[in-house]
């Protein structure tokens, strides 16, 4: 090879940031498509997976394989490690990284909360914990609120039974939602208390909370509702410098828990890291 080209393209590789990606389910694998497919200056680097086997024909099909690594392994070969596995799974993922001071992007948010020391564990060897909008609306305006004086952050989701089947709360107050024919409201409480009850279902209320009052005074109502067929966030954030209402209807995935859209949110927040140019917070 010639070695000024050699010289060029070792500076580029030098320049990439090495993506890893723990859990290739729903939200996973699109991310890891849209690495393979190109995002300026990133790689995709290293995956976890729970059984190899299943994913072999995905990742044969990707242009560029990455390492198939152990999830606790994923921040040794990466710079920034993408958390999409269940919540159980979160502290193993996001530990090793940011203690070699790498960036994890989390999206098992509400598993965030009862590993707290983690962001002091980040911080303390100059990693970070990211956390994107996910199936949510308008963080950058929560943040932008909580900088001055946020009064109260209310949250009302609107899910089909599907995609709140086998939560815990529902599991263990012995609720029958299968034979819904109206709304339900299954739950009202706060943003804490959301995500111990409804641990698969709930992030977004989290994340929410993460970006304004915290997750006991963000208020949450969970109605499980046989006539949408969308999972529905309605929001409302009265704060000294504004008022406003946001609502989003997600279109499930193939896992009717998780909206089609987190997945994206995530390739959005990817494709900020190295973009010349990046609009909103
Ligand atoms: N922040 C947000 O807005 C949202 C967050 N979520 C959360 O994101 C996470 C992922 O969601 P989905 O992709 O829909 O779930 P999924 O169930 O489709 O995928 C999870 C994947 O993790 C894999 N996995 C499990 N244990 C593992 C291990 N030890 N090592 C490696 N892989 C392992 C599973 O085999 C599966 O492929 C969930 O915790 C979900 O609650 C979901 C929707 C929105
Ligand atoms: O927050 C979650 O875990 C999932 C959710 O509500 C959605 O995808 O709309």
């Amino acid at each position: 090879m010639d070695r000024r080209w050699k010289v060029m393209t070792d500076q580029k590789a030098s320049r990439e940031l090495r993506v890893a990606i723990a859990g290739l389910g729903s939200i996973g694998t699109k991310i890891a498509t849209a690495l393979d497919q190109g995002i300026e200056g990133l790689t995709l680097s290293a995956v976890a997976v729970r059984d190899p086997a299943k994913h072999q024909t995905f990742l044969n099909d990707l242009r560029r394989a990455p390492q198939v690594l152990p999830i606790d392994q994923l921040g040794e070969a990466a710079d920034i490690v993408v958390e999409c596995a269940p919540s159980s799974q979160l502290r193993a993922i996001v530990e090793p990284a940011v203690k070699r001071g790498k960036a994890a992007v989390v999206v098992s948010v509400g598993g965030l909360l009862d590993n707290f020391d983690l962001v002091d564990l980040a911080r303390a060897n100059g990693g970070r914990i990211i956390v994107p909008t996910g199936a949510l609306i308008g963080l950058d305006a929560v943040n932008a609120a909580a900088i001055g004086t946020i009064h109260s952050v209310k949250m009302v989701t609107r899910k089909p039974i599907d995609g709140l089947k086998g939560a815990p709360f529902i599991v263990q107050n012995n609720i029958d939602i299968d034979n819904l024919r109206e709304p339900l409201k299954l739950f009202e409480g706060t943003a804490r208390e959301a995500a111990k009850g409804f641990p698969a279902n709930l992030n977004v209320a989290v994340a929410l909370s993460l970006a304004g009052v915290g997750p006991d005074r963000t208020s949450v109502q969970i109605w499980a509702d046989p006539t949408v067929t969308r999972n529905v966030h309605r929001i409302e954030v009265e704060a000294d410098s504004a008022r406003f209402s946001m609502s989003i209807e997600n279109i499930p995935s193939e896992n009717p828990k998780t909206g089609l859209i987190t997945a994206l949110s995530v390739i959005a927040l990817l494709r900020k890291q190295r973009a010349a140019l990046c609009v909103g917070t």
